[in-house]
């Protein structure tokens, strides 16, 4: 794990006006704050070169192993994670692990990390941050884009609904296919990134591997299930987690059908921006929980739906609420690239 910083808190430094970033031998500038989650702030950065050469003779360069990754404009973001004990220290360190393990056009890379130690600034045991360099992509996600055209009564035209969703089943193919499979575990339209391209769908990545993990888990005690349901509860966005894990048996297989499920509500998503299930929170005495083990999905109302029957059934396909019947990636694959041909303009 590399551990070089020039200096304590310089990220603070940096966007407070003062100095730059280092992240191992390479320099960048902070730009401006692109996002924030739990424990994390993204920032857009700009690497520092000593002369005007190419983006491909940069010091990052010598690091990424695909080139395709170096930016023209030395633009790229970094995510910074404010760690306060061991547990988080472990939760980065498995992020780093698990995102190297990837290499696909839909999927986040990490360029490089670096983790250094703080000290607080008052009494107290020495900290950590990390710091996460990414490609970055300035459309926003997809739940970004959707909340803008709904917000203009506004809907991607399915041909886009189901190109995108393609592309985010190519990256979780790559995953599960991988020995021994991983699942992503927090698919959802917050994590994943667009950049519009000219003429074409948008480009769709997926990201945050803080969740990810081998897929395949034998549970066989009531404790067990217990931890895993634990685990669930701080990792797997709620309106978006597999009934399986609000509620799993004292003797269950679990495997990477979690995200098949997720990958439902995603789709559900792109069409009309929320999870099929969101509505529980807004009903009293709704319960979210219970409208997922059942998979009660309520479909938007009105007479005229902007998309076809085929893509409804497609959904309820895939928000089969038991595990063991539930469609692989394989299989969800084999019927979206149908439905592409069938409605691309
Ligand atoms: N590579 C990137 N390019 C552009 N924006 C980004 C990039 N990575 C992250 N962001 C922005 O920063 C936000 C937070 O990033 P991310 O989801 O990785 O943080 P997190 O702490 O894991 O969030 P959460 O708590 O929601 O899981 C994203 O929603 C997005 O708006």
């Amino acid at each position: 794990m590399g551990c070089s910083f020039s200096g304590l808190n310089a990220l603070y430094d940096a966007v407070n006006g003062g100095g730059d970033v280092w992240i191992n031998e390479n320099r960048f500038k902070v730009v401006r704050q692109l996002g924030e989650g739990g424990f994390a702030y993204v920032y857009l950065v700009k690497e520092v070169v000593s002369d005007s050469s190419s983006a491909l003779a940069s010091g990052l360069a010598k690091k990424v192993k695909d080139p395709s990754h170096l930016s023209d404009d030395r633009t790229y973001a970094i995510k910074k994670v404010l760690i306060q004990n061991n547990e988080q220290l472990d939760l980065v360190r498995e992020e780093i692990r698990v995102s190297s393990l990837f290499s696909h056009p839909n999927l986040l890379p990490l360029l490089d990390h670096s983790i250094i130690s703080v000290k607080p600034t008052q009494e107290g045991s020495w900290n950590h941050e990390a710091y996460l360099l990414f490609p970055v992509h300035l459309d926003g996600t997809l739940l970004d884009n959707s909340k803008a055209m709904t917000a203009r009564k506004e809907f991607f035209s399915a041909s886009d609904v189901l190109q995108i969703f393609r592309q985010l089943c190519a990256g979780l193919k790559h995953m599960h296919n991988l020995e021994p499979p991983y699942a992503h575990n927090d698919v959802k339209p917050g994590n994943v990134l667009l950049s519009h391209r000219k003429g074409k769908c948008p480009l769709a990545i997926l990201m945050d591997f803080g969740s990810t993990r081998p897929a395949r888990k034998q549970i066989r005690s009531r404790s067990e299930a217990l931890q895993l349901q634990e685990w669930a509860s701080e990792h797997c966005s709620a309106p978006f987690r597999a009934p399986e894990l609000w509620d799993c048996a004292s003797d269950a297989d679990i495997d990477e059908r979690t995200d098949i499920w997720s990958l439902g509500c995603t789709l559900f998503a792109i069409m009309y921006e929320v999870s099929p299930f969101e509505y529980a929170l807004g009903e009293s005495g709704g319960s979210l929980q219970l409208a997922i083990i059942n998979a009660q999905i309520k479909w938007p109302a009105g007479p005229k739906q902007p998309y076809p029957e085929e893509l409804h059934h497609f959904v309820t396909w895939m928000l089969q609420p038991q595990p063991a019947l539930r469609p692989r990636i394989d299989d969800i694959i084999y019927h979206v690239d149908k439905l592409v041909t069938k409605f691309s303009q």
